[in-house]
Parts: structure tokens; C-alpha cells; sequence
């Protein structure tokens, strides 16, 4: 059969809605072949790399493949195992998906199924839709966990989304988050954690919300990824009560020779001390989970360039994770989005006529074959 489907589906069931959790992927080993598989998989992703197949390709699989994974094995191994067995961002997720059904189960008035995928690399988005579908979900809410939208990450979970679906027969109906930068629930535990922070280590001469960067050009396309970065910080700052001086927004993690959005974290925290700013605190509120990319990046190698430069006193703020005010957040937020999808009752006439279609199609084959 060209489309999947479930041959013993029964109508009637009760109406489950489906959760669909999604984050950008990690490799299925700290290991040079499973990351270059996965860095492959990421990396030929149009969304991520906006270039012409013919110039892209030989740099990825001549250049980049030969070269990176090995790079990247090392720097994923000095984080495995960080928060439980196997990859942070991978164990964070299912902590996060474990804390929402808790939530969701006790809160929604109908049935309910939370599932986690990755953009790349596992589980696999196809295989989290397969899995609410298998529950029974009719009614899927797609939530990237990307507070701020950028094509590169939001869109190209949705894309993922439409190309497993491609392969149903039956559909279920969709709903998309597209960003929650400014969500309360979502800046008031950011402002939580950065205040039990200032408690237990004192207030920073900066407090640095490093985010994830992506190219210039992207945000002279018409990205509103850039903007909405700024939101976010000057939300969290002003729930701080911050003077201008004392927060700075900065963009992390470039990749590749071309000009990423500014100013860059590394330079911001390279020139600090010799201004005088001895003392920073970095949090990064474009990341739900602690990955590669905030403990090895901003824990580890960001450190070595604020001190090696002179700086005194550098703490690193854990992302939200697995925090109740985090998850209850998240819980509002799919609350509001699935509003209107309230239980319909016109599914016995349905289990009915499915019946009904079944016994006549059996009556007519037996008919012919006499
Ligand atoms: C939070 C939002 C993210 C944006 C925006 C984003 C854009 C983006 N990323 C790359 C290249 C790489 N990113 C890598 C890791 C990585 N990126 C994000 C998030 C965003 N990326 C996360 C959460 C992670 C960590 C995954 C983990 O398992 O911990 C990597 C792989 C790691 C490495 O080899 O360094 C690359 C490569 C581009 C090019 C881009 C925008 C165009
Ligand atoms: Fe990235
Ligand atoms: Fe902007």
C-alpha cells in the first residue's frame, strides 16, 4: 500500500489529541560515524543551508564530512552523559515529555498523548507522528521547542511534519505553534531563573542572553528570527528591572566563513574585561534544553575566552529544561493553542457507516465470486 493506515481502525474511540514535541536533533553516539551521518542529514537541509545544491554540495561532502565529524565527536563526548545516559538534549526532551502528559493528563478534559522527535537525526519526527497515531490522535498540535521562529529551525520542523504526513491516509488535522518569544508564562521563567541565580551567586555586571546566530542574509530575506531574539531580551530585562548598561543580546554558534548576525557572543566575551566588566552571568533563552551548544559552547569554551581575556567571574544559567515553571508554561500555552478543539459527538454515525460499508463490500465480493 502506497499510504499507511491503520486496517482495524475503530470509529467511536474517544477524540485524543496528540502533542507533538519537536527539537532540532543530536547524533545516536558520541561517536565520527554517527555524527557524520547525522551532521549530513542537518546539513543538506535547504532550510539550514540556503545555497544552490551545486555550490553547497562538494563543501559538505569533500570539505565539511571529512573534517567535521571527528571535531564534533569530541566535543559531543565531553558532554554525553551530562544529565542522565546518552545525549543531554535527547534526555531533557523525554523529562519534558514525561512532565507535560503529567500535566496534560490531569488537566485536559479529553485523552491525551505527548510525543517527542527530532528534526534530525532519533526519534524521528516521522516515527513521533507514527506514534500519536498509534494512540489514536486525530488532532495533532505540532510545538517546536524554539521559542523564537527562524525557517532554519521552526520552519524546517514543520517541513518535516508535511513529509511524513505524506505517507498517511488519513490525515489527522493541524494545528502549528510558531513561536512563543514573548509568552508570559514562557519570560516569567526566565526572569525565575535568573533571579535564584543572582540569589545564590550575586548580580553580574552584564547579564550576556546569548542566542543561537544565523546567517545575515537570512534575516535580510525577511527572517523575523533577529527580531524576535530582541523581544525576548528586552522582555526579560525589563521583568528584571535591568538599566541598559547592564544586558547585552549576543549570537552564538557560527558556522561556515559568511557573516552571522551580530554581535557574536565569543567577541562580546573576548573585549568585556578590558572595559571593565569583570563579571557576567550568560543565559540562553533560545534554547528549551541544555545542549552541545550551552554547555560544551557557552559552559566551557566561552569561559576560556572571558577569563583567558581577563575576566573574573563567569557563570553560565541552565536553560529552562525541565523546571515546573517551564512546563507549566508550556502546558498554558498548548492549552490556548487547542482551544476550539473541544469533543465532537458525530463519530458513532461514523463507527456506524463503517460497519455498514464494510459488511456491503464483503456481501458484493461474495456475491461476485458465486
Ligand atoms: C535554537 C535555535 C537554533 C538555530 C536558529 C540554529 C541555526 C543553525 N544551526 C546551524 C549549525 C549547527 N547547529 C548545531 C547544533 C545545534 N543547533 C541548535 C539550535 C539552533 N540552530 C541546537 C539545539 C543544537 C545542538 C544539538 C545537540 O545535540 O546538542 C550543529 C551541530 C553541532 C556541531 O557540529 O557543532 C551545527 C553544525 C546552522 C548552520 C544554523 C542556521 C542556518
Ligand atoms: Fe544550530
Ligand atoms: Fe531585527
Amino acid at each position: 500500500m502506497q499510504y499507511q493506515g491503520e486496517a482495524d481502525y475503530r470509529h467511536g474511540s474517544a477524540e485524543r489529541l496528540g502533542v507533538l514535541l519537536l527539537n532540532l536533533g543530536t547524533p545516536d553516539e558520541p561517536s565520527t560515524p554517527a555524527l557524520r551521518r547525522y551532521l549530513k542529514q542537518f546539513l543538506s537541509d535547504p532550510r539550514v543551508i540556503e545555497l544552490p545544491k551545486w555550490k553547497w554540495w562538494p563543501i559538505l561532502n569533500l570539505i565539511i564530512l571529512n573534517t567535521r565529524p571527528a571535531k564534533s565527536a569530541a566535543a559531543y563526548r565531553a558532554v554525553w552523559d551530562h544529565f542522565g545516559p546518552g545525549s543531554p538534549l535527547l534526555t531533557i526532551s523525554r523529562e519534558q515529555q514525561k512532565g507535560l502528559q503529567d500535566r496534560l493528563s490531569a488537566q485536559m478534559a479529553g485523552p491525551v498523548s505527548v510525543a517527542v522527535g527530532m528534526r534530525y537525526g532519533n526519534p524521528s519526527v516521522a516515527q513521533a507522528l507514527a506514534e500519536l497515531r498509534d494512540a489514536g490522535a486525530r488532532r495533532v498540535l505540532v510545538l517546536p521547542l524554539y521559542p523564537q521562529y527562524a525557517a532554519a529551525t521552526t520552519a524546517s520542523s514543520f517541513d518535516a511534519v508535511f513529509d511524513a504526513l505524506k505517507t498517511w491516509r488519513w490525515m489527522p488535522e493541524l494545528r502549528l505553534v510558531n513561536h512563543y518569544h514573548r509568552d508570559t508564562g514562557y519570560l516569567d521563567a526566565l526572569a525565575a531563573s535568573v533571579r535564584e541565580h543572582v540569589a545564590e551567586h550575586g548580580q553580574p555586571q552584564k547579564l550576556i542572553m546569548s542566542f543561537h546566530g544565523v546567517p545575515q542574509r537570512y534575516l535580510m530575506s525577511g527572517d523575523p528570527y533577529h527580531c524576535e531574539c530582541h523581544v525576548t531580551g528586552r522582555l526579560l530585562a525589563e521583568r528584571l528591572g535591568l538599566a541598559d548598561d547592564q544586558w547585552m543580546v549576543t549570537f552564538q554558534s557560527r558556522f561556515g566563513r559568511e557573516e552571522w548576525i551580530k554581535p557574536y557572543t565569543d567577541e562580546t566575551l573576548k573585549s568585556l574585561p578590558e572595559q571593565g566588566i569583570k563579571h557576567v552571568a550568560v543565559i540562553c533563552p533560545g534554547f528549551s534544553a541544555d545542549c552541545l551548544e550551552t554547555i560544551e559552547e557557552i559552559g566551557q569554551e566561552n569561559r576560556g575566552y572571558f577569563t583567558e581575556a581577563g575576566g573574573e567571574t563567569y557563570h553560565y544559567i541552565p536553560a529552562l529544561n525541565a523546571r515546573d515553571d517551564h512546563l507549566d508554561a508550556l502546558a498554558r500555552l498548548i492549552h490556548r493553542h487547542t482551544q476550539g478543539w473541544v469533543e465532537h459527538s458525530g463519530f458513532d454515525a461514523l463507527a456506524d457507516q463503517h460497519e455498514r460499508g464494510i459488511s456491503q463490500a464483503r456481501a458484493l465480493k461474495l456475491g461476485a465470486a458465486q
